[in-house]
């Protein structure tokens, strides 16, 4: 087992390329170099601010990976909109969210879409972050360990084992995305642990054991120590926190156990 923590920032759709380029720099400038020892960092902005993220990383040289937030199924064609797993990895893009539930709420997003995207990213090697979670009526009906387990293998469906280990999973409960309701670290444990148990018996307990397995839903600097030190929990798929260098610096920090910067 060689899981390490993983800390990915999700911008979702805030700021321009300009305020991208502030940000890594003070993100670069805050977090010092001894902390991406132990743990990786990965910042996911719009596509627009990908090219001006990569010129930043390259050019200083920064320990600091990025990613995009969504990959087309298709590598080209007249697809309008899409962006390409090709183009991104072009970008030198290491990562990309696939099935974010706000891309299942307000896209239509579909288990069987969400599985190519998840294909398409491995095939041009980018590691694809796939989400899964319950909304809030999912989980009061006792429902959330089998509504996770099932979007998981709906969405590896296919995957050539061999590549299994590059996917990372994120759950993401749907009543803890920016509401400031936190799951406890007992709730997303028990279902992370599921959703590796359902994987050690799909896919045997060495591909399982490393996978890596992140949270998301209000993740701060304040929660983010209690959620890495159970067992199933790798890091963190943060969204709000990722938006203030200082808050976002301070939880890298304090997932890689500490002391803040
Ligand atoms: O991708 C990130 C998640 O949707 C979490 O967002 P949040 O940290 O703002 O709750």
């Amino acid at each position: 087992m060689s899981r390490g923590v993983l800390i990915a920032g999700n911008w979702k759709m805030n700021l321009n390329h300009l305020e991208a380029i502030a940000l890594v720099q003070k993100i670069a400038f805050s977090l010092p170099e001894k902390y991406f020892a132990k743990v990786e960092v990965a910042v996911l902005p719009p596509f627009t601010d990908i090219r001006s993220v990569q010129t930043l990383v390259d050019g200083d040289k920064l320990k600091l990976r990025y990613g995009a937030q969504d990959v087309s199924r298709y590598d080209s064609g007249a697809y309008t909109g899409d962006i390409s797993g090709p183009m991104l990895a072009k970008l030198g893009c290491s990562y990309v969210t696939v099935g974010h539930s706000e891309r299942r709420e307000y896209h239509g997003e579909t288990d069987e879409q969400v599985n190519a995207k998840v294909k398409a990213a491995l095939k041009h090697d980018i590691a694809p972050i796939l989400c899964v979670g319950e909304p809030l009526a999912v989980r009061e009906a006792g429902e959330h360990v089998a509504h996770t387990t099932d979007q998981l293998i709906a969405g590896l469906k296919g995957c050539k084992t061999d590549q299994l280990t590059k996917v990372v999973l994120a759950y993401e409960p749907v009543w803890a995305i920016g509401t400031g309701r936190v799951a406890t670290p007992a709730d997303a444990q028990e279902v992370c642990g599921a959703l590796r148990a359902r994987l050690a018996e799909k896919y045997g307990a060495e591909i399982a054991g490393d996978m890596r397995i992140l949270y998301g839903g209000s993740v701060k600097s304040g929660n983010i120590g209690d959620l890495v030190k159970q067992d199933d929990i790798d890091g963190a798929l943060v969204g709000g926190a990722s938006l203030d260098a200082e808050e976002f610096t301070k939880l890298c920090a304090m997932a890689a156990g500490g002391p803040l910067p």
